[in-house]
């Protein structure tokens, strides 16, 4: 791949994550019943993030779970035999809840649509909104997110790489070009 350019810088990431935090009070009215839960890899680390923004907005800490997709995504037959299943933890009872799913990029949808179903098999929350730092476009599912970092037009021969500083010791999000083979 291709180095293309740099879209967001580590203020600009840390910006976007704080207005997501405060329309996910605003739009919850509160965090009376709010959760959060981060998908595999990246969306675990901004799912902390959006905790620790809101314990500093409410004062109050919310509980977060992290969830595994693998086992729900809809090309599973064709990733081989022993998919790499990761860890599924959410230590509180969903009933009820408003969960946050929080992811890195969205594109086609189908990780959340993944995620949906995963979530659910967990237990029933009364309310499940889709929060990611980048919606780079290309949906092949009736999918949307409820918060949205920044909306960053794409082509499909492009890809978005998120970096957080937990994960690759920056925050950042760029710009790649898959080369032609
Ligand atoms: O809307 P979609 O087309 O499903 O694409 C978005 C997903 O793709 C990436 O995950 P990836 O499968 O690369 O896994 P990773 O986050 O663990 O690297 C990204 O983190 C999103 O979860
Ligand atoms: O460009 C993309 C597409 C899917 N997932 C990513 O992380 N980036």
């Amino acid at each position: 791949m291709i180095f293309k350019s740099k879209l967001l810088n580590e203020d600009e990431v840390r910006r976007a994550l704080t207005r997501i935090a405060h329309e996910v009070i605003e739009k919850n009215k509160g965090v009376d019943r709010l959760c959060f839960v981060g998908i595999h890899t990246r969306g675990i680390s901004l799912a902390k993030r959006l905790v620790d923004l809101v314990e500093k907005f409410e004062g109050k800490r919310v509980p977060m779970g992290i969830l595994d997709i693998t086992l729900y995504r809809d090309d599973l037959s064709e990733i081989g035999l022993q998919p790499k299943v990761r860890e599924t933890r959410i230590p509180f009872d969903l009933g009820g809840k408003a969960v946050v799913l929080v992811d890195d990029v969205l594109y086609t949808g189908r990780t959340a649509r993944a995620a949906l179903d995963a979530l659910i098999d967990q237990g029933r929350p009364s309310r499940i909104y889709l929060a990611v730092l980048v919606d780079r476009g290309h949906r092949e599912l009736p999918i949307r997110a409820d918060f949205v970092g920044k909306n960053l037009p794409t082509s499909k021969s492009e890809v978005v790489k998120v970096k957080t500083l937990e994960d690759d010791g920056e925050d950042a999000v760029e710009l790649w070009e898959v080369e032609a083979s």
